[in-house]
């Protein structure tokens, strides 16, 4: 199975996902200076007040919280999108103890950790699973965290993963909106990528936000990380 160490890292992806070598593949390296700026692009609207959250689970490569997707309730739109994406889950890229997580880089420069939104193309798709496929399929969101003070919601997620330590463990979680995990400014770079994990589908409109959140050193603790990357055998 695919992970991140040496023998099963991203660079060897390409061998069972050939599509590691396609000319959309994600993530990039953002360079400022160098994107281009888009009248014809305006702000993009975050619709999730009423959201439904389900659960939170551990799928060995990262704490998924997935969403009632079973109608237009919570959705993105606007930006480079043609229609509204429907909310579907969120994770987290963590890097290892003091490393950079971030799977996107601006300038170079990476990122503590960073947080993916996951929407997809319910106009045009009948499931996720077809919208994952397709090329204008998803819509994520990518937030970059940067370290200071404590975030104030953050400890909803972290106290969570006490819960889901193991591969494939689930539990509900109920009642979180993602509102409370965004920056104060929704100015954005797009791109069109794919998923960054296998089967890394060219399917991502990329909406990465300029302006990181701030969650503290504590909060990526160890622990978090630990949970994350182990993927402990499922008892
Ligand atoms: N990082 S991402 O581009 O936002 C992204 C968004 C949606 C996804 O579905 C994936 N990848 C995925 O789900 N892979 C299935 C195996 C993982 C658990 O076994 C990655
Ligand atoms: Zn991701």
């Amino acid at each position: 199975h695919w992970g991140y160490g040496k023998e099963d890292g991203p660079s060897a992806w390409h061998r069972q996902y050939p599509v590691a070598k396609g000319n959309r593949q994600s993530p990039i390296d953002i360079i400022p200076n160098e994107a281009r700026r888009d009248s014809t692009l305006g702000p993009i609207f975050l619709k999730y007040d009423q959201c439904r959250s389900l659960n939170i689970a551990n799928n060995g490569h990262s704490v998924v919280v997935e969403f009632d997707d079973s109608d237009d309730r919570s959705v993105v739109l606007g930006g480079p999108l043609d229609n509204p994406y429907r909310l579907k889950q969120f994770h987290f890229h963590w890097g290892g103890k003091g490393c950079e997580g971030s799977e996107h880089t601006v300038a170079g420069v990476g990122y503590a950790s960073e947080l993916h939104v996951v929407h997809w193309n319910a106009v045009k798709y009948k499931t996720y699973n077809d919208a994952a496929a397709a090329p204008d399929g998803l819509a994520v969101l990518g937030i970059f965290l940067e370290l200071g003070d404590d975030h104030r919601w953050l400890h909803m997620i972290t106290d969570a993963l006490y819960m889901v330590k193991f591969k494939g463990s689930a539990t509900d979680f109920k009642g979180f909106n993602p509102k409370c995990l965004l920056p104060s400014s929704l100015h954005y770079w797009t791109y069109l990528g794919s998923l960054t994990t296998p089967p890394l589908h060219e399917s991502v409109t990329w909406i990465v936000l300029k302006e990181p959140i701030v969650v503290s050193e504590k909060q990526v603790s160890a622990a978090a990380l630990n949970i994350i990357h182990k993927t402990f055998p499922t008892v």
